[in-house]
């Protein structure tokens, strides 16, 4: 039966989420399903600023980062007003089923507008920070990973050249996946996350010890490379290299990576991610499913109730905290 398909992207851009558009376009092709790119997230929604959507818009499109449809954060959104309006714009084009691309934020926001609209909702995980529930990785997690190690291998030649220390700022929001696996593999020396935070003052004691003792070991001058998830330490990371200077008794640089994390090519990684569930949420139209975001866990495709996105806890994978442990964080104790 042929059916009305709208795609959005909302909330922080991440790189593969127009690869996952041109998945969605293709499948919606092959379905027989016309499709609808709204545009600014949930601000097209609620202007009904759309474009319809074929293969010829999203030829050549798989490489490049950004998003086709634009995105942005819509604060209104939240109002009951503004879900009645969205799901009002909807019914005029006969809309059967809405596709999200966004992070855990557009998901309480897609949630909030099935409380107000009958059609069926889908949600696709897109974010670096890789902060969703129920699905093993995000659409633009790996690319950012990618762009952070590149930048933190940049980082280390002048590191060591100068024989200095360094603290980079990497972006997660509240979590750690991108600092854990950045850290671990640009071979950083010690890396701060939310989810093994304990106090500033354990924090700032453990990485003086282990500076120490591998100056101590080395018997020379070191270069020595800290990752600092952002929102986490209080003052900011200007705050923190103050007092690393004044206890390492050594100039600290601070270093913000930010938003170029956001931007990029994917890597091949995110692309295959993107274009399996994104053919794999158009599949669960037929079927009716509504209300559920789409994931990948251990290789097999997955339909999750959207709250358990954010309300069940995401953890860091055991081994690579064992890792970090091993080598980084506890390697001198
Ligand atoms: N509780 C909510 N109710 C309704 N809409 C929401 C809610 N939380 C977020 N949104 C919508 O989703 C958008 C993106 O959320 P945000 O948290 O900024 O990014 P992300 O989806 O990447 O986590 C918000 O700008 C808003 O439009
Ligand atoms: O671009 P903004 O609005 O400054 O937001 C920055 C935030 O967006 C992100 O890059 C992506 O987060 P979301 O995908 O949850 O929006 C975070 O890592 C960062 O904290």
């Amino acid at each position: 039966m042929t059916k009305n398909v709208a795609v959005l992207t909302s909330g922080g851009d991440a790189p593969g989420m127009n690869a996952c558009i041109r998945a969605i376009v293709l499948a919606c092709e092959r379905a027989g399903y016309k499709i609808f790119g709204y545009e600014h997230g949930y601000n097209g929604l609620l202007h009904q600023e759309y474009r319809l959507l074929n293969n010829k818009v999203v030829h050549n499109l798989i490489q490049r980062g950004g998003t086709l449809l634009h995105s942005a954060r819509c604060l209104e959104f939240k109002s009951e007003e503004s879900a009645r309006l969205a799901a009002a714009n909807l019914e005029k084009l006969h809309i059967d089923a809405l596709l999200v691309i966004g992070g855990d934020g557009s998901f309480r926001g897609a949630a909030h507008l099935g409380r107000f609209w009958k059609g069926q909702i889908i949600g696709l995980p897109g974010t670096i920070d890789n902060d969703i529930s129920g699905t093993d990785a995000t659409i633009g997690y790996y690319t950012a990973i990618e762009t952070a190690v590149d930048s933190i291998d940049k980082v280390r030649d002048t590191a060591d050249a100068f024989e200095r220390i360094f603290l980079v700022e990497v972006m997660g929001r509240h979590s750690g996946f991108l600092g854990l696996n950045a850290a671990l593999a640009s071979a950083s020396d010690y890396v701060i996350l939310p989810e093994l935070f304990v106090s500033e003052d354990k924090t700032v004691k453990d990485i003086v010890l282990q500076l120490n003792e591998r100056r101590e070991q080395k018997r020379k001058n070191i270069s020595y490379i800290i990752v600092l998830t952002e929102n986490l330490w209080p003052g900011g990371i200007t705050a923190l290299a103050e007092r690393l200077t004044t206890e390492t008794r050594s100039e600290v640089r601070p270093v913000i990576l930010g938003h170029v994390q956001r931007g990029g090519s994917p890597v091949s990684q995110d692309r295959l991610l993107a274009v399996k569930l994104g053919c794999y949420a158009v599949s669960l139209i037929a079927k009716g499913s509504t209300g559920v975001m789409v994931g990948e866990q251990n290789g097999e495709a997955v339909e999750v109730p959207l709250e358990a996105t954010w309300t069940q806890p995401k953890l860091l994978e055991k081994l690579s905290v064992e890792t970090l442990e091993t080598l980084m964080n506890n390697r001198y104790t």
